[in-house]
């Protein structure tokens, strides 16, 4: 089928900084497609180029099998969604959802009927003659992803929506974008964050970026239990990376690595080339903390953050070298700092290569 979005080579330079190195990306009708990665990675440009903001450097790229890389954005016919809202501040909620339809030329009943369907489909339509200073954060991006969607888009772009948010309305708008999801089924989403959890909640694939490159796209749930690189497993999850040594390598799904003269199986995420230094991905959650004892691994309490829900614990951990992060539930038995514990890291973590 063709894809309702594709790159084909797009890069985009700067003067002499290239923002979004070839990028070739397809994108499914109906699917929601996250772009993640660290501030500066190439994120926004990608959906600028895509959104017509910016004109690639090189490349093309197709809607519906067809070449906009030449269109004016407004020909494009895309939603998009920015941090900012950017309302129009001397309109009303309805004058704003209506802008676009009344800019194609709509009749008047027609746009009407529209915006408060639109309206409500958000959760607004209660709030259709307040003007944007009139309405919290949370509304005002509800407001404008209803100015978005009224056009019918076939795609729809969001960048950034919930960043500007509080951390419990940006939950809300993670419910509310995913209630959007199953009613507009046939809607495109590109979602670009550089929120894991929003990323994982939203998305049925991730696209990392890092340094204007797409480094690895996935399903969801692939990136985040089978990272293929150290950058994604630390990214995505804030993975524990632990040096280990490499005792057997089937290939393919097993491998068996010793860590501090003791062995557990782990999972090969990737081609691990002759002689290549591992590591365990190590989820902070999947460490278990405990009393020093034969079957763990010694390790010192360097810092104990209380996380509301739980402890996060910095331990260092002399078999690897390295520093670990824990995440342990509230309970007796807390360590302090300064405290020799027993670590524990189960079987079947992902093991990836590192250092190229
Ligand atoms: N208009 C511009 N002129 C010059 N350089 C730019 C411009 N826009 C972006 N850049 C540069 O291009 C690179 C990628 O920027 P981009 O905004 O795509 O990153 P991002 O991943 O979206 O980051 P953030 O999460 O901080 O928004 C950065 O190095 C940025 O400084």
């Amino acid at each position: 089928m063709t894809p309702a979005v594709e790159f084909r080579g797009v890069s985009v330079h700067f003067g002499a900084t290239q923002a979004l190195s070839p990028l070739d990306l397809s994108v499914a009708k109906g699917e929601t497609l996250a772009l993640l990665g660290p501030s500066g990675s190439g994120k926004s440009t990608a959906l600028k180029a895509l959104a017509g903001f910016v004109r690639p450097s090189a490349g093309r790229v197709l809607l519906d099998g067809e070449d906009v890389t030449d269109l004016p954005p407004h020909r494009r016919g895309l939603g998009v969604v920015v941090q900012s809202y950017a309302l129009f501040p001397h309109l009303r909620v309805d004058g704003n959802v209506a802008f676009g339809l009344k800019a194609r030329g709509l009749p008047r009943a027609e746009v009407a009927k529209r915006v408060a369907e639109v309206l409500e489909l958000v959760g607004m339509g209660a709030f259709a003659r307040r003007f944007p200073r009139e309405l919290s954060g949370g509304q005002q991006q509800r407001v404008a992803l209803a100015r978005a969607l009224a056009i019918k888009p076939g795609v729809l772009l969001l960048d950034e929506p919930l960043s500007a948010l509080d951390a419990a309305l940006r939950e809300e708008m993670i419910a509310e974008l995913l209630r959007l999801r199953a009613e507009l089924p046939d809607t495109t989403m590109i979602h670009v964050t550089h929120d894991q959890a929003e990323a994982l909640a939203l998305a049925d694939r991730i696209g990392v970026l890092r340094d204007s490159r797409l480094v690895e796209l996935g399903p969801c749930e692939q990136l985040y239990r089978r990272p293929a690189s150290e950058f994604t497993a630390s990214f995505l999850g804030g993975a524990n990376l632990v040096p280990v040594e490499l005792v057997r390598f089937d290939g393919a799904r097993a491998a068996v690595v010793r860590l501090g003269g003791r062995e557990l199986s782990a999972e090969p995420t990737g081609v691990l080339g002759e002689g290549q230094s591992v590591a365990l991905g190590v989820r902070p959650h999947r460490v278990g903390v405990g009393a020093p004892g034969p079957d763990a691994w010694p390790a010192l309490v360097r810092g104990v953050q209380w996380r509301g829900s739980g402890y996060r614990l910095d331990l260092h951990l002399p078999a690897a070298d390295c520093e670990l992060r824990a995440e342990v539930p509230d309970g007796p038995g807390l360590p302090a700092v300064g405290d020799s514990v027993g670590v524990s890291i189960p079987d079947g973590c992902p093991l990836l290569g590192v250092g190229g």
